[in-house]
């Protein structure tokens, strides 16, 4: 019933039309009764008799009960597809708003596979449920007790001779709910990992080749395959098993009809029309209750998919607005940044352990230290891709969880380590997060992030297609799009996370100089392997397991000749070495 409850709260402005699509269900099972009750007064008034004054009137009734009935259920369909394509449409763009706010490390945990499943069969599998079991339950219950009504007045001792089966059916059914449940949570499951092989595979296409593993993946694709297959297989064994014992028990309705009622008739304590209205209306009982099996089978099946989608849907958010957030105009942050005792912990494993700096606006911090040390958990806390366990994240002044999202993130430019880029124009990547810009102002952002000798080299230059379906750019030419993008929306505070790590030193050094010369005011946090990216910054962090082990400028921390000293000596030599 829970289920139910939660399809009913989230159909919102469609319960109306389900509702009258239900109800049409009702009268049009209803309407099936009506012909065997004429066929009953047409045996017992003409046919017997021998008097045609009702032939006509009763054939002509028979013939508008049954086209009414067709319009009604031409209807009835019309409003059932309609209803759940539309609620599911509602259903799909809110789970999508869900997906879209969730954290980076909620996605992580999902996989995508996993996700896309219950964004697309699980949705559809509850739209099946909507336009197609929700009326038939309806109708199997409307047409059994419509049918049990009439035939108690028709003969009431026949009628619940009939019904003694039910006994046995709802038992049956109550052992088949609890086999089949867990079955299909099962098929889900299987579904999901076969998407997420499929996914994995076309995604790390280059790796699975670059390492000769075809063959592997081939066999995992296969394994995984199967055990969908066989577990759908079992799901249709466990049904067909009670199947037959459902039919049986629907063609002893049959027999008892005709056992029961000869015996009646040859007693003459029933009339032959009455025998007719019994034997066209045995199905009226039989078929609801054979046919429970596929409806048990659908529901269980969407009780299942909607756990899956009510799990997504009831997901915390780990970054979430405040109430009573501020919104502060395009172009208003100025840039002071502060770090005050932030402290993380992921999987119970301290990835951060208070730390602490601040850096005015307009200045450069530059982060150093090993891999792994937390540095892209820590620059990623600006725009709250991530929160602190405890500390403060501040930006001129005030928490950044004080800031609505959008007006926070407006504000600040973020090249990401992991570079990704759209199946769209090169101009369109670079102007991605700041509307429209003329041609000649994306090309000299590109100039700028060094981006646009090589893109003019394309075959259609900015209008080239890059990205996932796109042209294939090198790591360090995907690092310049990135560093464009960011700068392109002219941002109060620029993160950059590593986005030399691909390019050479002339390049590096170009980028380095054009961002001493943006013609905008801009706080630069950048997170850099090489010393030389950052040794005119303001401020020099260097991190290690999270903590600050080493702050200063350039020339205070080769004098205290620490951690950076040792890695700027070691880049030194490398250096020099290469020359
Ligand atoms: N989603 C996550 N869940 C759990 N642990 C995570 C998650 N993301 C990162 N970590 C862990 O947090 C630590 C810091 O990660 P982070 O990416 O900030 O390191 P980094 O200093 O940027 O490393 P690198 O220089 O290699 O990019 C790592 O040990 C990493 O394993």
């Amino acid at each position: 019933m829970t289920h139910l409850k939660w399809l009913w709260k989230h159909m919102g402005k469609k319960r109306p039309y389900l509702v009258a699509a239900l109800f049409l269900s009702v009268v049009t099972s209803a309407l099936l009764i009506v012909n065997p009750m004429l066929a009953q007064q047409l045996i017992d008034r003409v046919v017997i008799p021998q008097d045609t004054t009702l032939l006509l009137p009763l054939l002509g009734m028979m013939l508008v009960v049954q086209g009414v009935r067709l319009g009604l259920r031409y209807l009835m369909v019309m409003l059932l597809e309609t209803n759940s394509q539309e609620c599911m449409e509602g259903m799909r763009a809110r789970m999508y708003d869900i997906i879209q706010n969730q954290s980076h490390r909620f996605l992580m945990k999902m996989r995508t596979g996993d996700l896309m499943t219950r964004m697309t069969s699980d949705l559809d599998l509850i739209r099946h449920s909507v336009a197609w079991t929700s009326y038939n339950v309806v109708d199997a219950l409307s047409t059994f007790i419509a049918a049990f009504s009439f035939l108690m007045t028709v003969n009431w001792r026949l009628t619940l001779c009939m019904v003694t089966v039910a006994p046995f059916i709802f038992f049956l059914s109550s052992r088949f709910i609890r086999r089949i449940r867990p079955m299909h949570a099962i098929v889900r499951q299987k579904l999901t990992e076969l998407s997420t092989v499929v996914q994995e595979n076309i995604e790390g296409n280059r790796v699975v080749k670059a390492f000769a593993r075809e063959n592997f993946e081939n066999d995992k694709f296969n394994a995984a395959n199967r055990r969908f297959q066989k577990m759908n297989v079992d799901v249709a064994f466990t049904g067909a098993k009670f199947q037959p014992i459902l039919d049986a028990l629907g063609q002893m309705l049959w027999i008892i009809t005709i056992l029961v009622g000869g015996t009646f008739m040859i007693q003459g304590r029933m009339t032959s029309g009455a025998m007719i209205a019994f034997t066209s209306l045995v199905w009226a009982i039989s078929n609801p209750l054979r046919n429970l099996g596929v409806l048990i089978n659908d529901f269980q099946r969407f009780v299942t998919c909607s756990d899956r989608i009510i799990e997504v849907y009831d997901a915390p958010f780990e970054v979430e607005e405040r109430i009573g957030a501020v919104t502060v105009p395009c172009g208003d942050i100025r840039g002071d940044v502060s770090f005050r005792g932030v402290s993380l912990e992921l999987d119970d494993r301290i990835i951060l352990d208070d730390v602490t700096f601040s850096i005015g606006a307009g200045k450069t911090v530059g982060i150093l230290g090993s891999t792994g040390a937390g540095k892209t958990l820590l620059v990623s806390m600006l725009v709250r891709l991530i929160d602190p366990a405890s500390g403060n994240v501040m930006i001129d002044g005030r928490d950044v969880r004080d800031y609505t999202l959008s007006s926070l993130r407006r504000g600040i430019g973020y090249a990401m380590q992991d570079v990704f880029l759209f199946s769209d124009t090169v101009t369109r990547n670079i102007c991605y997060g700041s509307g429209n810009l003329d041609n000649e102002k994306v090309r000299s952002i590109a100039q700028a992030a060094d981006a646009n000798d090589f893109v003019c080299a394309m075959a259609d230059g900015y209008g080239t297609i890059i990205g996932e379906r796109g042209m294939g750019l090198s790591g360090g030419q995907k690092q310049r799009i990135s560093l464009a993008r960011a700068l392109a929306k002219k941002p109060s505070i620029l993160i950059l996370d590593d986005i030399t790590s691909a390019v050479d030193l002339e390049t590096e050094s170009y980028i380095h100089r054009s961002l001493e010369g943006l013609d905008w005011t801009c706080t630069k946090i950048i997170v850099a392997q090489r010393v030389s990216f950052i040794e005119e910054a303001d401020l020099i962090i260097v991190l290690d397991h999270g903590r600050i082990v080493e702050t200063g400028t350039h020339d205070s921390l080769l004098a205290c000749g620490g951690y950076y000293k040792k890695i700027r000596d070691l880049q030194l030599s490398q250096a020099v070495g290469e020359i």
